[in-house]
């Protein structure tokens, strides 16, 4: 197929599709692939100067790259927490999968939740497979702190694309896609089966996604070997991966005590002792920042993160209230002692007096780290990529959760990798955008990460 971009400025020189420099006259007014005849998708690398970035910009949709089309489109799709359209998702997914002519599976996890896994299978069905997860779902926003509409997708004159989802983690699904339909197109076949699985309820903590999914006779005949799923942008010319998660702990903490009239010094208040608890808490908060701050090996993942999200209680002005609470977000590291860190957690509750009692909303329990060393196959097959693209990897734990520790804890080694990087980090923030060319060239990493992990050879577990 003929590609039918047209008038694209001299400044667009690379085929995203080949990977290839384009042989281009100066001044034309074409420029397409003279080896796929596809639309030129470059530069790369991109020097970001604004002259470079405002002719790299697609002004109308008939100039757009079409994988930057179906991003758009998949962005427009509202599955926003907490009421998600996930039918419309796994539509889309369908659809994907009809027109790559790749199997599609619907699995409905709980009622309403559906995982649709992709697959393309491989030469070689004694290997496992490859999985490369993403969740559907979205984070919600503050519309009135948006400078576009954020499920409209708009893309501004230099090329960044404004959407909730555009980074966490729309991009990656639309990626993983379109380095499969690249490597499909041009022929290819490798010995593992590589599935994508879209799953829902991840940004709600994937109790209703794939929490359950991995403990269903449907994943286990998935026969994964290993998997990717999400990252965080760099900032940098950098990409992050993350080997393994800090665990979350939801905590509430409840405080009873005397309750009585506002004018009066009550003794024993819930109030007083939450506040001790509370005081507590935020001293270890402040050590931890202390720790990461004096110490520039420490990347954040290392150390134990929380924050007071809520304080709950109280009925009127002058009435002394007999319950109060205070919940916190513990992000825990995967080094620390699990069991001693509870006891502590214990011990400053019970040290702020009687009544003090804590509560587990979530309690990640197991930890697991993909090693990222070249005794790990599939760390070597994915370092090596890198390597060979001169892609610069920054390895890290992540700070937040993912999918990823459910894939880890029922022992399938995983990376956490979204291929972005010259990007703010603005998962859950307003504005969150992201810019075409970064976006493209994701595909082209995956392009070439697919083939690697997907023909690592039988592993001494698999001969
Ligand atoms: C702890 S549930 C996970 C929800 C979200 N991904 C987060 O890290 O906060
Ligand atoms: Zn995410
Ligand atoms: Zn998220």
């Amino acid at each position: 197929a003929r590609c039918s971009h047209s008038t694209r400025p001299t400044g667009w020189r690379w085929c995203c599709f080949m990977e290839r420099p384009l042989t281009l006259t100066r001044g034309s007014s074409w420029a397409h692939c003279s080896y796929c005849h596809r639309g030129a998708t470059g530069p790369w690398p991109l020097t970001f100067q604004l002259t470079t970035r405002s002719a790299m910009t697609s002004k109308g949709p008939e100039e757009e790259h079409p994988s930057v089309t179906l991003f758009r489109q998949y962005l427009r799709i509202r599955t926003v927490q907490p009421k998600p359209d996930y039918g419309a998702a796994v539509a889309f997914f369908e659809e994907r999968a009809r027109q790559l002519g790749l199997g599609c599976q619907k699995v409905e996890v709980a009622p309403g939740y559906v995982v649709t896994v992709l697959t393309w299978p491989g030469t070689n069905p004694a290997l496992s497979s490859i999985l490369l997860n993403s969740h559907t779902d979205v984070v919600p926003v503050f519309k009135e702190h948006w400078s576009h509409d954020p499920f409209e997708a708009f893309k501004d004159s230099e090329g960044y694309i404004y959407a909730r989802g555009a980074q966490d983690m729309k991009c990656v699904s639309i990626q993983y896609l379109e380095a499969v339909r690249r490597l499909k197109v041009e022929g290819h076949r490798f010995p593992r089966t590589i599935h994508m699985t879209f799953v829902p309820d991840e940004e709600v903590g994937g109790h209703q996604g794939m929490e359950l999914f991995v403990q269903r006779p449907e994943f286990h005949a998935l026969r994964a070997g290993f998997a990717l799923d999400e990252g965080i942008a760099n900032p940098t010319d950098a990409f992050t991966v993350f080997y393994s998660e800090r665990s979350p702990w939801w905590v509430r903490v409840t405080s009873t005590g005397r309750p009585g009239h506002g004018s009066l010094f009550i003794e024993d208040t819930a109030a007083e002792k939450l506040h001790k608890v509370v005081s507590s808490i935020l001293a270890f908060r402040e050590k931890e920042w202390q720790r990461l701050q004096s110490n520039p090996h420490l990347k954040e993942g290392a150390v134990t993160s929380v924050n007071l999200t809520k304080l709950e209680g109280g009925v009127a002005y002058n009435v002394v209230p007999a319950t109060m609470s205070a919940s916190f977000d513990f992000r825990v590291a995967p080094d620390v002692d699990f069991k001693a860190f509870e006891e502590q957690l214990q011990s400053w509750c019970q040290a702020a007096g009687e009544g003090v009692t804590l509560e587990f909303a979530q309690k990640w329990m197991h930890p697991q780290v993909t090693p990222t060393d070249d005794s790990n196959p599939w760390w070597a097959a994915f370092s090596r990529v890198c390597k060979d693209m001169n892609l610069s990897l920054e390895p890290e734990i992540m700070p937040a959760a993912t999918d990823s520790r459910f894939i880890r804890a029922v022992g399938v080694p995983a990376l956490g990798f979204s291929p972005l990087n010259r990007t703010p980090v603005l998962l859950h923030d307003h504005d969150e955008r992201l810019h075409e060319a970064v976006f493209l060239r994701g595909v082209d990493i995956y392009t070439r990460l697919l083939p690697a992990l997907a023909s690592v050879p039988a592993l001494p577990s698999e001969s």
